[in-house]
């Protein structure tokens, strides 16, 4: 419930709706498309569930999620768990995709939310091509990479 509520708080048209035209800040484009890629993040049936997926996290080894398709279990997830510090200390999320093509365009999917460049803090990897880094946290894979690591 305190979600829905942040929720609302943050929406930036009710906001503006209500301020002169003088008041409202000027956005650039790239500003515009961060803040409409949080709002698309924050609209996700799974964010309701964020504080409680990370504190169901902390107690327990092995968890079970279940919801809908495109809920925002494989791109949210492991930003919850990147952005709540799961990936200080050199640590990485690991993350696992039935195909090739759905690691690739996870992976840059949420790149693309998280404002990085593909191959750096959010990476794929899949047979025959390698794209993390080093500075990699968040990697998708196939499940075939997986069982090789
Ligand atoms: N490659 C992509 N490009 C654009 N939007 C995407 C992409 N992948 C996911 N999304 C968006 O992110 C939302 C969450 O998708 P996500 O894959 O995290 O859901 P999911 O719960 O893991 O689904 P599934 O159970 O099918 O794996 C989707 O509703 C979709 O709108």
């Amino acid at each position: 419930m305190v979600d829905e509520v942040e929720l609302l708080d943050v929406n930036p048209t009710s906001a503006s709706s209500s301020s002169s035209e003088d008041e409202s800040p000027v956005l650039t484009a790239k500003e515009k498309q961060k803040q409409s890629i949080q709002e698309v993040r924050r609209s996700l049936p799974v964010y309701l569930y964020r504080e409680a997926l990370l504190q169901a996290i902390q107690e327990h080894q092995v968890l079970i999620i279940e919801g809908e398709t495109g809920s925002g279990k494989t791109t949210q997830v492991p930003q919850y768990l990147h952005e709540a510090g799961y990936c200080e200390g050199g640590k990485r999320v690991g993350c696992t995709q039935p195909r090739r093509v759905a690691a690739m365009s996870v992976a840059a999917r949420v790149a693309q939310e998280m404002d990085k460049k593909l191959g750096n803090e959010v990476g794929y990897s899949i047979r025959f091509e390698d794209c993390t880094s080093e500075r990699t946290k968040l990697k998708y894979m196939t499940d075939g990479m997986l069982l090789r690591e």
